[in-house]
């Protein structure tokens, strides 16, 4: 049986906003995305988890890039370089996009994956990571939501990836390896490390655009700082994510959409 992510679902499963809270209540989390070239991963996915209504975020960005972070996003924070113990003490992260696939990267997520016991979203370059490092797949929990498009799942799975067969394989690898897995595409599915299907109804082809994954690792993140179960979590972000789509065609081409505009959308919900 597989469940429907709707209108309906969303209601049912978001939590109302804390109106005692401080900042702190609502999740304080780390982005660890981007190097060279691909900054706008890690700009993308911050201000995303912040628009999603996170208290806190932290984004590690290089000295050199600092600048040109701080005009794009202020609110976000800084870390240089790597820092195990601090980075340990956050809600949630979010680990990926951009991260690229060089030996000190691989060494930090696989520090990450034997150490960090919260909550923890694994997207792109991590994914590919994990896919090709001996063992990694056995420090997968169920606290980890895994983001891979189609060509991410087939080197996760290390098989060809199609809409004839990501669910069995996406069940045949929860079973195996329990965690929180998103087969994104067209009406994502979702499956949880229990093996239970979710399918979103929301979103359109406009999504096909460079830095829209890097938004939802961002959103996932964001949910799952302010104690979302993973499940919940991963739905109700891809869920938010289609809808942000939906929203930005009421008055634009779906080609002119880029990733900043769903982040934009982001300010019509109360997360
Ligand atoms: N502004 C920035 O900094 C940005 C940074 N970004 C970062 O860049 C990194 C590269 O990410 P990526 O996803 O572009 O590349 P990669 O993982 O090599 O996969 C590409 C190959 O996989 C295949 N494929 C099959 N199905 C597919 C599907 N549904 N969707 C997509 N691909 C599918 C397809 O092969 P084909 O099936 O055509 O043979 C395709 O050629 C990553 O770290 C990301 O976070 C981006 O977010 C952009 C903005
Ligand atoms: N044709 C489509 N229809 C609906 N959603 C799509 C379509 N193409 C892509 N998406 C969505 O857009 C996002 C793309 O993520 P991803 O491929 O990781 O992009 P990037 O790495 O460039 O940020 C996913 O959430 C996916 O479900
Ligand atoms: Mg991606």
């Amino acid at each position: 049986m597989v469940h429907l992510i709707d209108d309906f679902y969303f209601q049912q499963h978001i939590h109302p906003r804390n109106e005692i809270g401080n900042k702190y209540s609502f999740g304080n989390i780390i982005i660890i995305a981007g190097s060279t070239g691909k900054w706008g991963a890690s700009l993308l996915a911050s201000k995303a988890a912040l628009r999603a209504g996170s208290g806190l975020v932290t984004a590690i960005v290089s000295e050199d890039y600092e600048e040109s972070f701080l005009s794009f996003c202020p609110e976000v924070m800084h870390l240089r370089e790597w820092n195990l113990s601090k980075i340990l003490s956050y809600d949630a992260i979010g680990i990926g996009p951009g991260i690229g696939l060089d030996d000190a990267t691989k060494h930090h997520l696989k520090e990450l994956m034997r150490k960090y016991e919260g909550p923890m979203v694994l997207d792109a370059d991590a994914l590919n990571i994990i896919s090709t490092t001996e063992n990694l797949k056995g420090f997968l929990k169920p606290q980890h939501v895994l983001t891979p498009h189609y060509g991410e799942a087939s080197r996760l799975f290390g098989k060809k990836v199609s809409d004839s067969n990501a669910v069995q394989l996406g069940l045949e690898f929860v079973q195996k390896y329990p965690c929180t897995l998103i087969l994104k595409g067209p009406n994502s599915k979702i499956i949880s490390s229990e093996g239970i299907v979710y399918q979103n109804t929301s979103g359109n082809d406009a999504l096909a655009t460079a830095g829209s994954g890097d938004v939802l690792t961002g959103i996932i993140t964001s949910f799952l700082g302010k104690k979302y179960d993973p499940i919940q979590a991963a739905s109700l972000s891809v869920f938010v994510h289609g809808k942000l789509a939906e929203i930005c065609l009421e008055e634009q081409s779906k080609s002119s959409v880029i990733a900043s505009d769903l982040i934009e959308k982001l300010k019509g919900f109360e997360l």
